[in-house]
């Protein structure tokens, strides 16, 4: 039995909160019933000690293995993670997305995708990470009354993502606390009208007008003077043709993307530029949650 699930880039500028889109970079679980508990991590938190403790994927394995066998029982989890913890690439909702699927398929519970992802939303409230991390693709997607309702659009192989990623780690709650509490109307109204355009430009493969239409006056410029080198990032991307650049969630990682004949010129410069930075040039992802059983 092995669950995976991709990584996510979710606001993709003005849609704070409710647009996401997945990448193929991939966090895989391997379990089996066993006499003892045990967790073996390769990739990205094999030397993190913590993560081998009750982790976050074990405690809400746990809460839902419990509920729907009400018994215990132990299992042996190998954990290969691509997704680099806290960077803004949806390694949070990877997790809960795979440790809620994981959970029904010990307990031999088939359920829908969509169920996964209404179970996903107790623990992340916003859902521009959870949506795509379960559809994969691109994800316009919002809440009511404790359930996602989402619209989806499948990502043509011809484009490319390039996530450039710093070494700094930024908790995605406290870098919600650098927002302000409210926004005057003129923003409020540019983000609306932004995040409209953005959801267009995708659906009808308008590319070239997402330059334009994936600005933002909520939350990027906050974040980014964080790290301020993220401007240069973002400049550069653009004047080396890129479609969009992003901040990536809530970083720290940076969100480009483009045609799959330019992307490797567009990386070779972000390299060269940022040598401490990790760029890395992925295909997106249109499955989301996959269960091999
Ligand atoms: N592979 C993993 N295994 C266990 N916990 C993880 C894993 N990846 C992320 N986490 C948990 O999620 C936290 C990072 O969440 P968050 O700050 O939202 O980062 P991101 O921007 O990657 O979603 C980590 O501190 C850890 O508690
Ligand atoms: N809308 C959220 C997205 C957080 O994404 P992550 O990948 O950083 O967890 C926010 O901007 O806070």
């Amino acid at each position: 039995m092995t669950i995976s699930v991709p990584a996510t880039s979710a606001n993709l500028g003005p849609g704070f909160d409710s647009l996401g889109l997945a990448v193929d970079l991939r966090n895989e679980v391997e379990f089996h019933p066993s006499k003892f508990f045990s967790v073996s991590i390769k990739g990205e938190g094999e030397n993190n000690p913590r993560l081998k403790g009750n982790n976050l994927f074990v405690s809400i394995f746990n809460d839902h293995y419990n509920r729907l066998t009400q018994k215990k029982q132990n299992f042996k989890f190998t954990f290969y993670n691509q997704i680099p913890m806290s960077r803004g690439l949806g390694s949070s909702s990877a997790v809960i997305v795979s440790a809620i699927a994981s959970a029904h398929e010990a307990a031999g519970i088939r359920v829908s995708k969509r169920r996964i992802l209404n179970h996903a939303l107790f623990y992340e409230s916003h859902p521009d990470n959870i949506t795509p991390a379960v559809m994969g693709g691109f994800n316009a997607a919002t809440v009511e009354k404790n359930k996602v309702f989402s619209q989806r659009k499948h990502l043509p192989t011809y484009l490319k993502a390039i996530v450039t990623i710093p070494n700094k780690p930024i908790n995605t709650l406290k870098a919600r606390t650098l927002l302000p509490k409210s926004y005057s109307k003129e923003n409020a109204i540019y983000n609306l009208s932004h995040t409209a355009l953005t959801v267009g430009a995708f659906f009808n493969e308008d590319w070239e007008m997402l330059k334009l239409a994936a600005q933002d006056r909520f939350h990027q410029k906050a974040r980014m003077k964080v790290l301020p080198e993220l401007f240069s990032v973002q400049k550069l991307a653009y004047e080396s043709g890129a479609l969009m650049s992003t901040l990536s969630g809530s970083g720290s990682t940076f969100f480009s993307m483009a045609y799959d004949e330019d992307s490797a010129m567009i990386a070779n410069k972000l390299k060269q530029k940022f040598p401490d930075f990790i760029v890395k040039t992925l295909d997106f992802d249109n499955n989301g949650l996959v269960i091999e059983r």
